[in-house]
């Protein structure tokens, strides 16, 4: 018989897990195998599966179950858990093997046997309530100790938390941030007032608290419901490239996201609500504009660096004669010669503080970049090789990017070190990074690549990190998709117009022949006409309709691999996830035709995914201590299965470029395939062949700059199937979802330009509204 931790009315299984069978880490779903120690229910096996919302279970550690079996046709009988929590054993044997699980990190059977028998059977009540008697048990480290202690309260209120947490679907990784930040209050906070972890923990979405709210009995004028919506309208708007929304079109959303029933509030409370919060700077109005702090002060750094920047300009003044002497050396030893736009271009970026180069493919801004270094270590005196420099810290040229591709192509086309724009600056891998104005880079000229995917947070960072006497190169094209994340930093730096800039415009590659770069340039002056799409030695247009496409693309790549071509140098390309033609379908037919299913090849289920070895997949997320990045490219080399490791875990292992990376199965979800991605994701990379479907069906996203990203990301042959129609139209179709951003006029304002009237867009807030 159970002791009276065990509710009599309701069923329970008592028990340790063995081993976790599925774990979902975004909803923190588990199905678990388990020992069984004593259950009231009919089951009379030895083992059982469990499965539901859980909080961290320790293997090994005895927990009391509550819920009911359920039968399953395909997995047998299994206990759905409602709720659980950890058994304290109350026999000296049990309390023994308890605390010295591995919960309890320092503390084996020996120094358990002395607890428990210098404190009894109430041993755990009384290291909870009094601390100190584990003080005088012999050997106990004080660390130890302290460990102890903090391990069962933390076990003990975080698990009432995260149960709490569970019936809404709060999995466990925010729970264990909402139990760290209100600790014992936490349950307290979530039910009176749950909008509060809308403004103290990042993750913690409007709707959840809505949900709580609702079955708390809280009221839709509730001031902290106006004041979280306000948040969420703001964190959405961001999501959409969003700085800032006008008060109108806030107040608006907010109006709108908040009707229940026929419950509106009036635009008074919420303006009223909406004062206070920019007084307790949960939000900040200026000029009838509504910022997040966060983007706010991100834009007015970016602003203030560039400024500081441009304050300190350069003090030596290489004479034009001279500098006409270095160029044509430097055309010598390239044995080319520099275009009027990039010798213009290279002059200005050797007497420019900050300047910003442009343009679209194949117009030499690899070729410029290179330019400028030869002739600056020529102005200089100052090797370009950095075996020459003992001391790394003292080579003059900072070169990055921002992603890992752009920044390894940056290194394979100068020939010299790049990195990610996020290890230069030393990310911490949460949301700062080490280097800033108290430790800011070394080095004397900065060249920043594929600068128009840099959004205004990572922006403010690098420009925060740059020391005053540090020239700046920007470099990046401004037809191309921006930044994923808010802002829009290179236009606006473009229009500010105050900080010297080049655009290249002649090309270069299309001398060579390159109909793939031609398209590019049509395309960008907005002169593309159907005959342009003829066939051509690098460039095809395969006419299909979308029931088609994922037909004609499998056909495309049966051949390719019948004629040696590796598909690692294949990458297909589409804008959507969900559709008939969308990269969720393409990639599970692809995988049938590239890599099919054998006896030899070991495969794992993910839910509807099947990973197998031989796969090519994208890491979706930033993990920096493995040292993979959100849209790296890998293949699955390995996959074992629980008993041949000895963490006991199922695994699965990709390489990527220079890294191996092991997977456990609750970190799959990190983790898509990748014969086919999205348009987004393939930004500041290249493939040698692209394969490009575009259909009607793809319409909502089709605009011109996304076609012009996909497009210039083929280097030597770029195949479209799909429809022409759609091409055409897709083209022509300019994004007008203008980002609401201040960048520009912040730096006019601190730099004293007067703005050009003229230049005024006529847009009121009503034009971005549905
Ligand atoms: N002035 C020049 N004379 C002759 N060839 C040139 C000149 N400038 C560039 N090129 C050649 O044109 C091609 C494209 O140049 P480069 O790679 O520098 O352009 P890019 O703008 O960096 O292109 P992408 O963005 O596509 O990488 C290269 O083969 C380069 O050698």
């Amino acid at each position: 018989m159970l002791d009276e931790q065990v509710s009599e009315q309701q069923f329970y299984v008592k028990g340790e897990p063995l081993f976790t069978i599925f774990h979902n880490e975004a909803e923190q779903f588990s199905i678990v195998k388990i020992r069984i120690h004593e259950t009231n229910t009919s089951f009379e096996e030895s083992e059982i599966v469990i499965k539901g919302y859980f909080a961290n279970l320790h293997e090994g550690t005895p927990y009391l179950f509550y819920g009911e079996l359920e039968s399953h046709i395909k997995y047998g009988t299994q206990f759905a858990v409602h709720s659980y929590k950890t058994f304290i054993p109350d026999t000296k044997e049990g309390l023994i093997s308890y605390l010295s699980s591995d919960l309890f990190y320092g503390v084996g059977k020996r120094t358990a046997t002395r607890i428990v028998n210098k404190l009894g059977e109430r041993a755990i009540e009384k290291i909870v309530h009094s601390p100190h008697v584990l003080n005088d048990i012999k050997g106990l480290k004080s660390e130890t100790a302290k460990n102890i202690v903090e391990r069962l309260k933390e076990n003990q209120g975080f698990e009432q938390v995260a149960i709490y947490l569970a019936k809404y679907q709060v999995g466990m990784k925010l729970a264990q941030k909402i139990y760290q930040n209100y600790k014992d209050e936490a349950i307290e906070i979530i039910a009176t007032n749950p909008y509060q972890l809308v403004f103290d923990i990042e993750g913690f979405g409007f709707k959840t608290a809505d949900m709580i709210a609702q079955k708390n009995g809280l009221t839709y004028d509730h001031p902290s419901r106006i004041g979280a919506g306000c948040i969420y309208v703001l964190q959405q708007s961001a999501k959409n490239g969003h700085v800032y929304l006008p008060v109108d079109l806030c107040v608006n959303q907010v109006q709108k996201l908040l009707l229940t029933g026929n419950d509106k509030l009036s635009e008074e409370e919420i303006i009223h609500c909406f004062n206070e919060l920019n007084t307790e700077k949960h939000i900040i109005i200026q000029e009838e504009r509504v910022y997040l702090p966060v983007l706010y002060y991100a834009e007015d750094g970016v602003a203030s660096h560039l400024k500081r920047l441009l304050d300190h300009p350069i003090e030596d003044e290489t004479p034009k004669a001279e500098l006409l002497k270095i160029i044509g050396e430097i055309e010598e030893e390239e044995v080319l010669s520099y275009g009027k736009e990039q010798f213009e271009a290279i002059d200005k970026a050797l007497h420019s503080k900050v300047m910003i180069l442009t343009g679209g493919p194949g117009t030499g801004k690899t070729t410029v970049i290179k330019g400028i270094i030869k002739a600056y270590a020529m102005i200089h005196d100052l090797s370009i090789d950095i075996t020459a420099y003992d001391d790394k810290a003292d080579y003059p040229f900072v070169l990055t990017a921002p992603t890992g591709r752009a920044a390894k192509r940056l290194t394979e086309s100068t020939g010299l070190p790049a990195a990610t724009i996020h290890r230069l600056l030393g990310w911490d891998g949460d949301d700062s990074f080490e280097r800033d104005e108290s430790k800011p880079l070394t080095g004397k000229f900065l060249i920043v690549d594929e600068f128009s995917m840099v959004d205004i947070w990572l922006a403010n960072w690098l420009f925060k990190a740059i020391p005053n006497q540090m020239q700046v190169l920007l470099v990046g094209d401004e037809d191309q998709l921006p930044s994923v994340g808010p802002g829009q930093v290179l236009s606006d730096l473009l229009e500010h117009k105050a900080i010297p800039f080049v655009a290249l415009t002649e090309v270069y590659r299309q001398k060579e022949g390159s109909k793939i770069i031609q398209l590019a340039h049509l395309i960008k002056r907005d002169q593309l006409q159907v005959e342009d799409l003829n066939k051509d030695r690098d460039f095809s247009f395969i006419p299909c309709n979308e029931s088609q496409v994922i037909q004609v693309i499998s056909s495309i790549i049966e051949k390719a691999l019948q004629k040696g071509i590796d598909m690692k140098d294949i990458q297909i390309l589409a804008p959507m996830y969900r559709t008939e033609a969308g990269i969720m379908m393409i990639n599970r037919h692809i995988q049938q035709v590239v890599n099919p299913k054998t006896n030899r090849k070991r495969e794992v289920k993910m839910n509807d995914m099947t990973y197998r070895v031989g796969d090519k997949v994208i890491q979706l997320v930033n993990q920096p201590e493995e040292g993979v990045f959100n849209g790296d490219i890998g293949e699955v080399v390995a996959i074992f299965k629980e008993n041949e490791n000895v963490d006991k875990k199922e695994q699965l292992v990709v390489s990527f470029d220079e890294r191996e990376v092991v997977y456990e199965r609750k970190d799959y979800m990190n983790l898509m395939h990748a014969f086919c991605i999205s348009i987004h994701k393939s930004q500041g990379s290249e493939f040698p062949i692209v394969i490009m479907p575009i259909v009607k069906g793809y319409r909502r996203m089709l605009r011109k700059n996304l076609i012009y990203t996909a497009l210039t990301r083929a280097k030597r042959s770029l195949i479209i199937c799909g429809e022409k129609q759609a091409f055409l139209q897709g083209v022509k179709t300019v994004d007008t979802n203008k980002r609401f951003t201040s960048l520009t006029e912040k730096m006019n304002k601190l730099q004293n330009v007067v703005e050009d009237e003229n230049d005024e867009e006529e847009l009121s807030p009503y034009d971005f509204m549905d």
